[in-house]
């Protein structure tokens, strides 16, 4: 079996002290958009990292926004190193919930893998208003910290890979 590198082991994010990351928050659901940025609000400062808070009005609209401002950053001279998703997308009466939920995975995914950047989905996609709040709520499954947990966990790894290329001893 080959053993991940220590950095993606580490239940804690190590070495993320200071990183800048990117939160995009769809407000298309006030009541989940505010305990889901709670939550990685307090992940990024528990991680003493840095979060930036943009806004747009749903989820499909994310990806863009975080390919656009990522890409800013750069040329800016102040990158970011990381970026979190939030969102909810809770099924309707027709078809476009599987747009919604889709699309905004899939142009997250390929945002992450072919940007090489890490990024937490935390955009939830559920049958019913419930099962929304059970999953954004910090007191409960607080997925708003998961995702930013997840992101910060990906950023570690790509540190310590950088820092000791993958087959140097
Ligand atoms: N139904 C939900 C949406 N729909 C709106 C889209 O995300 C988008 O803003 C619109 O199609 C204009 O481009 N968005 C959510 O975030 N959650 C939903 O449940
Ligand atoms: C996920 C959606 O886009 C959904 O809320 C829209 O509702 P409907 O399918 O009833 O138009």
């Amino acid at each position: 079996m080959v053993s991940p590198p220590p950095a993606a082991r580490s239940a804690a994010p190590v070495n993320v002290k200071g990183a800048r990351v990117l939160v995009v928050e769809a407000r298309y659901y006030d009541d989940i958009a505010d305990e889901l940025l709670a939550g990685a609000t307090e992940a990024i400062e528990a991680a003493e990292a840095e979060g930036v808070v943009v806004t747009v009005p749903g989820a499909l609209e994310i990806p863009a926004a975080i390919a656009i401002l990522v890409e800013e950053a750069a040329r800016a001279g102040q990158p970011y190193d990381a970026a979190v998703a939030l969102g909810c997308v809770i099924r309707g009466e027709t078809g476009h919930y599987d747009i919604v939920a889709g699309e905004s995975a899939r142009a997250l995914m390929d945002l992450s893998v072919l940007g090489r950047l890490p990024l937490g989905n935390g955009i939830l996609t559920v049958e019913t208003m419930e099962q929304a709040l059970a999953r954004a709520r910090v007191s409960e499954m607080n997925k708003g910290a998961g995702a930013a947990e997840a992101a910060l966990s990906v950023l570690a790894l790509k540190r310590a890979a950088a820092a000791a290329p993958v087959g140097e001893d």
